[in-house]
């Protein structure tokens, strides 16, 4: 059953791109809403992302120096996951983002730079197994000294990419979070981060610039352990509408065929683009591209005065991008589309909703 309406939303998107190139009259708008309906998301919460990527982006003004575009800080890497991390910081930088950091453990950073001298790499975490009882305090206290030094220069982190589940770790990052708090850093919480939010609802509660970024599993377990039942699909922004007003109005995006927002006072969704691979990553790229517009959106927010919730506009923005670029890299490699070649399309989709003036 699933196979078959996964082959009639692929000939129903076939239909959508073909009338998208023969007839130009065909808004965006109104291919959003045929989408949304389509893959079943109500079309009443979908907003227009695009126009929404292209009013928080900046432009590329010659008087600005590095740094004013962004600097991001991605904390994860581990003994197991190393590419996790990479492809958050590199789409961070892909993006648009002047300098982009990760924050790992002492066997994951030499890996980690070796895919790549864009990113600046530091090696300070450590595990359990490298670490002896008796020394656990003398270093938690030195990794948070060394994050200090740099906490305050970053304009978003984003926790968990490929941050493993050692207990001793997840500590030392939970203090890692208390001081961006207290220090009014946006962190965008993603897989490994989940899993520790999820058992310390405190790190996030009542943050409003934090934001939560689960896949299918992690949103299960949040909502089993907030709200104290399972994920209810009939009544899902509802649903998602309680989860993060429970949480203190933290801003949720619930990844999946379409996405959905919430900060506990709206729901939004978006459902343009995509692709039907699934290959391990996307949500790391995603959560590296929430990180830098939601920056973007809060200097936006600086200078104009506005309202808008900035998580609420990062989240909407990076979805869109990503999606873009997704489908894209599917034009292209069709099966064998992977993590990276999403990578390289971000550029190119970037381009394509919002020309370089
Ligand atoms: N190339 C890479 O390095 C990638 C690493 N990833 C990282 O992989 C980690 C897990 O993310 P998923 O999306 O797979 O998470 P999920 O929550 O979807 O986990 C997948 C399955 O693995 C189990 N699992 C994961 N870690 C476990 C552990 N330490 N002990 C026991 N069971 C465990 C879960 O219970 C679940 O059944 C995250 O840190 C994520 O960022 C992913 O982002 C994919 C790409
Ligand atoms: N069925 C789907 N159709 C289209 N796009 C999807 C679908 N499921 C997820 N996506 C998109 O893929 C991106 C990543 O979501 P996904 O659920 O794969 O995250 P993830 O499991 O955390 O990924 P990762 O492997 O990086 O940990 C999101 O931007 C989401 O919009
Ligand atoms: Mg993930």
């Amino acid at each position: 059953m699933q196979q078959c309406s996964g082959g009639i939303i692929r000939r129903q998107q076939h239909l959508i791109r073909c009338l998208a190139v023969n007839e130009t009259l065909i808004s965006v708008n109104k291919i959003t809403r045929m989408q949304s309906v389509m893959s079943g998301a109500s079309p009443n919460l979908e907003v227009d992302a695009l126009s929404i990527l292209r009013s928080i982006s900046p432009t590329l003004d010659p008087n600005k120096h590095k740094g004013q575009a962004g600097k991001i800080a991605v904390v994860g890497g581990c003994r197991e996951y190393t590419g996790a991390p990479y492809f958050s910081a590199i789409s961070a930088l892909k993006i648009g983002a002047d300098l982009s950091h990760v924050i790992c453990t002492k066997d994951a950073a030499p890996v980690i730079k070796s895919y790549s001298p864009e990113l600046i790499v530091h090696p300070l975490l450590e595990e359990s197994y490298n670490v002896r009882e008796e020394d656990r305090k003398s270093i938690s206290t030195r990794v948070l000294a060394e994050v200090d030094k740099w906490l305050e220069r970053f304009d978003c982190l984003v926790i968990g990419p490929g941050l493993g589940r050692d207990p001793f770790l997840l500590d030392c990052v939970s203090d890692i979070m208390k001081h961006a708090r207290q220090s009014n850093v946006p962190m965008v919480i993603d897989g490994d981060g989940l899993f520790l939010v999820t058992n310390r609802l405190d790190l996030v509660s009542g943050y409003p610039l934090a934001v939560l970024t689960p896949n299918v599993n992690e949103y299960k377990r949040l909502v089993q352990t907030v709200l104290n039942c399972e994920v209810n699909d009939q009544d899902g922004p509802q649903q998602l509408l309680s989860l993060a007003s429970s949480i203190g109005g933290v801003t949720i995006l619930r990844k999946g065929q379409s996405d959905y927002f919430s900060d506990g006072k709206e729901v939004k969704s978006v459902s343009i683009f995509g692709s039907p691979r699934r290959c391990g990553g996307q949500g790391d790229i995603l959560s590296g591209s929430v990180a830098v517009f939601l920056s973007w959106a809060r200097q936006v927010a600086a200078k104009e005065g506005t309202h808008t919730n900035p998580a609420m506009l990062g989240c909407i923005a990076g979805s869109a991008l990503m999606r873009k670029a997704a489908s894209l890299a599917f034009e292209d490699k069709k099966r064998s589309t992977l993590t990276s070649d999403i990578i390289e399309c971000l550029g190119r989709s970037l381009e394509d909703i919002c020309p370089v003036r």
